[in-house]
């Protein structure tokens, strides 16, 4: 009998108030964070039953989902979207809690600011009517998402019952290649493991590839665990993460971050504690991935070809949907569209990686490029490194953060029909836009295919010497010794 326990039952033991029986906990919420699409939904709905938000200081709100990501907006494109921006509005007022509306500096997609205000802290339970809250246990917090009714009894009670789900570890052993990312690392074990090989379970990412992450890059990871169909997933917190959230708004001060910061640095799994499941991965083996059919899991190596029959299910439709054949070569597939953006990978390491592969170049001709920067603060910082320009030189259109293009909502879309590659999270039919044609992949490859006008191999295309500028051969010994490499 051994007292090692892992990262997961430290977080869940810490916030079990009551077991209910049948698998089922009753736990402390620390955290909701809600966005006008299901937020507003949650909060009419709390109120018309009479019940009040408890503790208005633990909720936060914000609008990203519909807001219009054209610079000089006003509101949204989205028909009917008015109504969800007005019961944000009005009922957070009315609950005292506070909203980053579309004009607030810290506006942004919610799982992007989370971390950036520090509202997700290690240790801590987060929810949110989201499917991507998975995406902030990178902060080596235990976050998942929740239905609108879940996120009613969270805010009027500060519990949830909830089932404890089963334990996975998924490892990254070794160290990534030149031009792959955490997104190809979660693409690559998706398509190994199938869209469900994470269902009912709570993942913990581990290894020398996932200790070698930068923050953007474990939030990359455990975004895309809502496409392995997992509870949720994290990643112990170590002083990568101490040193961001240092400082930040909501992030604790003085003694009691020096207490945050002792409690912090027992979030690991102990030696020796078993998991439900382990799967092991090979970093050195992962190469950049990009989807050909309309699950995440129907994803191969950018330089191999499309499987061959027998297909199941989704896959067998999806060849049709997406008008490629069997067998067929993904390199060199024209697109229309290249989209950068979303939860999965708009913060400005992402937007770093792709300034260094886009300058000096320019987008293909009669393809649509578009840059959505995941909040407001990465859109100003990008602006103040001047990558901005960059982009706009090279033909992108560069727009005000919000989930954007990621979902087509009814209001801005692209054309049915196009093939679009994209750094979003989801392939799924009409995800983009009715008859839209969505490969997903990592900004590096998108930013590639942008310029090449077809389906492409970032790692042919590693940023160009820039005339009388010294960093350029460390930006290029930066991207061929593994772009997310600490
Ligand atoms: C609208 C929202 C509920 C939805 C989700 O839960 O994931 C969206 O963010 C998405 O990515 O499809
Ligand atoms: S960016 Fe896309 S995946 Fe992320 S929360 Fe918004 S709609 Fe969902």
């Amino acid at each position: 009998m051994t007292n090692s326990r892992t990262l997961f039952a430290k977080l869940w033991d810490a916030h079990v108030i009551a077991s209910l029986g049948m698998g089922e906990d009753l736990v402390a919420i620390d955290r909701v964070f809600l966005h006008e699409r299901t937020g507003s939904v949650a909060l009419r709905s709390l109120a018309a039953s009479g019940r009040c938000v408890t503790d208005p200081r633990r909720i936060f709100a914000v609008t990203d989902h519909i807001v219009d990501t054209l610079p000089g907006r006003t509101g949204t494109l989205v028909p009917g979207g008015a109504a969800f921006l007005e019961a944000t509005r009005e009922e957070t007022r009315k609950a005292g809690i506070h909203l980053f509306d579309v004009e607030d500096p810290d506006q942004g997609i919610v799982h992007v600011i989370s971390p950036e205000l520090a509202i997700v802290l290690p240790g801590a339970t987060l929810v949110c009517p989201d499917s991507h809250s998975c995406s902030q246990g990178a902060l080596g917090a235990l976050a998942w998402g929740i239905g609108s009714t879940e996120a009613e009894h969270a805010m009027a009670t500060g519990t949830l019952r909830v089932r404890r789900p089963g334990t996975m570890r998924v490892t990254f052993s070794g160290r990534l290649g030149p031009g792959v990312t955490a997104k190809d690392m979660a693409l690559a074990l998706i398509a190994t493991h199938g869209a469900s090989g994470g269902k009912g379970h709570a993942i913990e990412f581990a290894g020398e590839a996932v200790a070698a992450l930068d923050l953007e890059g474990r939030l990359t990871l455990c975004n895309m665990a809502a496409e392995f169909g997992a509870m949720t997933a994290f990643v112990a917190p170590d002083e990568v993460i101490f040193d961001y959230l240092k400082g930040r708004r909501y992030a604790p001060r003085g003694p009691a971050w020096d207490a945050a910061l002792t409690a912090w640095r027992l979030l690991a799994t102990d030696p020796g504690a078993t998991f439900d499941r382990e799967i092991v991965m090979d970093a050195h083996a992962v190469a950049p991935m990009m989807s050909w059919g309309v699950s995440p899991q129907d994803s191969v190596p950018i330089d191999a070809s499309i499987p061959t029959p027998p297909y199941t299910g989704s896959s067998a439709r999806a060849l049709d949907y997406m008008a490629l054949r069997p067998g067929q070569q993904l390199l060199g597939t024209p697109i229309d569209a290249a989209f950068i953006g979303s939860c999965t990978n708009s913060r400005l390491a992402d937007l770093r990686r792709v300034a260094a592969i886009v300058r000096g170049r320019h987008v293909a001709n009669g393809i649509t490029a578009i840059i959505v920067p995941g909040s407001s603060a990465v859109r100003r910082a990008a602006e103040a490194e001047g990558i901005d320009r960059i982009f706009m030189d090279a033909g992108f259109d560069w727009r005000m953060s919000g989930c954007s293009l990621c979902f087509y909502a009814g209001g801005d879309g692209f054309a049915p029909g196009a093939r679009v590659i994209s750094s979003t999270n989801r392939n799924f039919e009409g995800r983009q836009g009715p008859g839209v044609r969505t490969h997903i992949a990592s900004p590096e490859t998108v930013a590639a295919s942008a310029i090449a006008g077809a389906i492409a191999d970032p790692r042919d295309w590693p940023p160009l010497p820039a005339p009388g500028d010294g960093k350029a051969d460390d930006r290029a010994h930066a991207f061929t010794a593994g772009a997310e490499a600490r």
